[in-house]
């Protein structure tokens, strides 16, 4: 069953839908755990739009000031490669600022911390899980082994678990898979998800991204412009992380200014499954985030079918015909998928089945026989 609740997020105050197993988990931390979670994280296994994901320095306020008036995706603060060795300590203290000051609007907000193999990552950490405003979403790179996931899930657990505030329901993680011995090892890393560590953790594993650059260093190969180099990887990873229904992010195109072909390789990488790209300059995001949303028909046809959805799940038809098709749930999950990418697109409004779901809700609830409860159907759109 989903409750509505109030909740926190940059700046803004919101409700949104927190699922029966975020309410069992917040009951297992006891009163350690707030009611305030994250508008974007809401922990009911929908992944957050990330067709474009901005990288840039955790130092760089500027920069960051600008990406905040930006209609993106996802801004990711860099603690890692954009930073230089001797500006770890001020870049941390940098982006817990930008947190709590800056408005980034709808987009996801993340921080890219250093890999585990660095020695760098607990300061990170303890810096970042302090901040009065918390990240949506971190991005943890170079993950070769799942005992680095695992490492990372019991630090940041037990760093948040300490704090004396309130702490999240569920911030995201992303992980970057880098190298070979990463690349070997991509499915164990996203078994870690299955096993009990995420059941109970402040985190969800949500996506993977192919650091395609530092790839190529761990292989002993040279960034070309086809990419050819990577073409291993790229299907490799795709593959691996949509088996386990992870969000896949396609790799850098350093050459901000080339953007016929940054199009061209966001068009090859949404054909192939990816769901989203990483990008170093803002010229870059309305490029990326067009070549990643649905086309007007595709858009049209999924509202078309979820309209008769919700008409027939009143009538009590789980499969119906719609021009001249049988339309069922996995029809209506792509269609709930295609009408997700199309709100992140502003192509259409995100409360556009709110009071189709309202009614079918009541419908259900009417009958007294659960219809709607547990299906998910309608709900985080
Ligand atoms: C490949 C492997 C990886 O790990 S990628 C992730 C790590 N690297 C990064 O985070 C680098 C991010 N990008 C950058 O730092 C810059 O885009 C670089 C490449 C240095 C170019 O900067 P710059 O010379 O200022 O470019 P520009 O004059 O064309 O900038 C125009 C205006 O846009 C801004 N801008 C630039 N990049 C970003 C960004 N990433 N996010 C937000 N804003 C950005 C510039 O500050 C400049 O703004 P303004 O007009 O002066 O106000
Ligand atoms: O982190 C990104 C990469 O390409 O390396
Ligand atoms: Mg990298």
């Amino acid at each position: 069953m989903l409750t509505r609740m109030m909740v926190r997020g940059a700046g803004a105050r919101r409700s949104v839908l927190v699922t029966a197993a975020a309410q069992t988990w917040r009951r297992r931390y006891g009163s350690g755990v707030s009611d305030e979670v994250h508008p974007l994280s809401e922990g009911n296994g929908e992944p957050t739009p990330r067709r474009a994901l901005l990288y840039l320095p955790g130092h760089d306020e500027r920069k960051a000031t600008k990406a905040a008036g930006l209609d993106v995706d996802c801004v990711c603060l860099d603690l890692e490669d954009a930073v230089a060795l001797n500006r770890k300590e001020g870049a941390r203290k940098s982006v817990v600022n930008l947190l709590s000051t800056l408005d980034f609007g709808e987009s996801d907000v993340a921080v890219r911390i250093n890999a585990v193999s660095s020695g760098l990552a607990k300061e990170d950490l303890k810096a970042i899980l302090a901040a009065d405003t918390l990240p949506n979403t971190i991005v943890l790179p170079k993950v070769d082994r799942p005992s680095e996931l695992e490492w990372f899930f019991d630090t940041s657990d037990r760093l948040l678990r300490n704090q004396p505030r309130d702490t999240p329901a569920k911030i995201k993680l992303i992980t970057q898979v880098e190298s070979g011995i990463g690349l070997l090892n991509l499915q164990s890393v996203c078994e870690v998800d299955r096993v009990d560590l995420t059941a109970s953790s402040f985190f969800q594993h949500e996506g993977v991204i192919l650091g395609g650059d530092d790839y190529a260093a761990s292989i002993g190969a040279t960034r070309s412009r086809s990419n050819v180099e990577l073409l291993y990887a790229r299907q490799q990873v795709v593959a691996t992380v949509k088996a386990f229904g992870l969000q896949a992010i396609d790799v850098v195109n350093i050459h901000f200014t080339e953007l016929d072909a940054l199009r061209a390789e966001a068009e090859e990488g949404a054909a192939w499954g990816f769901d989203g790209k990483q990008v170093i300059h803002p010229a870059q995001v309305p490029v990326v985030q067009r070549a990643f949303s649905p086309s007007e028909q595709q858009v049209e046809w999924a509202v078309a079918i979820l309209d008769a959805f919700y008409d027939n799940q009143i009538k009590g038809k789980g499969a119906f015909s719609h021009d001249g098709q049988m339309i069922d749930m996995p029809t209506v999950l792509q269609c709930k998928n295609v009408f997700r990418l199309a709100v992140a697109a502003k192509m259409v409004p995100a409360d556009r089945f709110d009071a189709a779901i309202r009614e079918m809700e009541l419908a259900g609830n009417s009958e007294g026989d659960g219809g709607s409860e547990g299906d998910g159907v309608g709900k985080g759109q």
